[in-house]
């Protein structure tokens, strides 16, 4: 693995944060494989079932196709600062993501780190939970004991992965100590080929595992936004405990929009929006 000029112990902590790890298995089951713990960050406005999908989807393709054991994942929602239109106040996503984990599978929490606090890059989360995972925590240990760190990697839709080969979107340092260092697992998107998605990332290519989805399904928060606006239900597209919240409050009702942190960041995503599948099927839906 390269080794980085990132990793500080100085991370600056929201008021009254600790890292949940509640579910962060401790005991690695097979003493061969390598422990690994799943990083997705997002808007999660709201989260829906494909967010959760990607951790379900992650488990298959690790079990048949590597020599990793999941110990953990994480939901890690973005800042509020990250100003993306439709992005609604990190209290509420964390709030929904804590309600759809709590409804998954017994690895997935949400670390709110991120949310309640300035904006961090993506390069500093997972640096963030590789120092709380593994030197606040100690890491994991075999059956009989021996220490184990665990490996930290994003989880992330073809779509994101796309943007790092936009100019000015991602620091070539950045994307170094992303999938350099850590690595990630690309689940396919559809309207964002996934080949397309790794062509400029071939020198990481050893890090980098595609996954396939075998049952396409394009739900996104940006169409399940559209829809709360237009009054249809959007049930059975998120799980019931957050459809449930976002109707107590009201959510979504308003057109939220605001100008973006920084225009590059943005423009990776309304271009991949504008380009894809998304665009004709949210005009449908208009
Ligand atoms: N349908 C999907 N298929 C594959 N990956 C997905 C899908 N929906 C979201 N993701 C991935 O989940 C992560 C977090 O996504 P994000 O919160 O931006 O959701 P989104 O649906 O893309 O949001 P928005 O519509 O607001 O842009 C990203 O890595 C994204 O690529
Ligand atoms: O770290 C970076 O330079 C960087 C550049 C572009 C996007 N990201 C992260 O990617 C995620 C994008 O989320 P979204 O909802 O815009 O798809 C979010 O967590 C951002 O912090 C991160």
């Amino acid at each position: 693995m390269v080794s980085t000029p990132y990793l500080t112990d100085a991370f600056t902590h929201p008021p009254n944060y600790s890292f949940p790890h509640n579910r962060l298995s401790r005991v690695l089951r097979d003493p061969q494989k390598t422990p690994v713990v799943l990083v997705a960050c997002g808007s999660f406005s709201p989260v829906t079932y494909l967010h959760l999908r990607m951790f379900e989807m992650a488990k298959d393709y690790v079990r048949h196709n590597t020599d990793f054991e999941i110990v953990g994942g994480y939901l890690s929602p973005v800042s509020d600062m990250y100003k993306k239109p439709g992005l609604l106040s990190a209290r509420h996503r964390v709030n929904m993501c804590t309600l759809a984990s709590e409804d998954s599978t017994t690895f997935l929490m949400v670390d709110p780190w991120e949310a309640f606090q300035s904006y961090q890059r993506t390069a500093i989360v997972l640096d963030h939970f590789d120092h709380e995972i593994n030197t606040v925590l100690g890491g994991v240990h075999t059956e009989d004991g021996e220490h184990r760190n665990v490996r930290v990697m994003l989880l992330a839709g073809s779509d994101l992965i796309s943007t790092m080969s936009e100019p000015g979107v991602w620091s070539y340092s950045d994307l170094e100590h992303i999938l350099g260092r850590y690595g990630t697992f690309i689940v396919e998107r559809a309207g964002s080929a996934i080949d397309q998605a790794t062509d400029s990332l071939a020198r990481w290519r050893s890090n980098i595992y595609l996954i396939s989805q075998l049952i396409q399904n394009d739900v996104s928060s940006t169409k399940v936004r559209l829809f709360l606006r237009r009054g249809l239900s959007v049930r059975y597209l998120l799980p019931n405990s957050v459809v449930d919240y976002i109707e107590q409050n009201g959510l979504y009702l308003d057109d939220v929009t605001s100008s973006p942190i920084n225009s590059n960041l943005e423009k990776g995503k309304d271009r991949d929006v504008a380009g894809g599948s998304q665009k004709k099927d949210v005009q449908q839906i208009c």
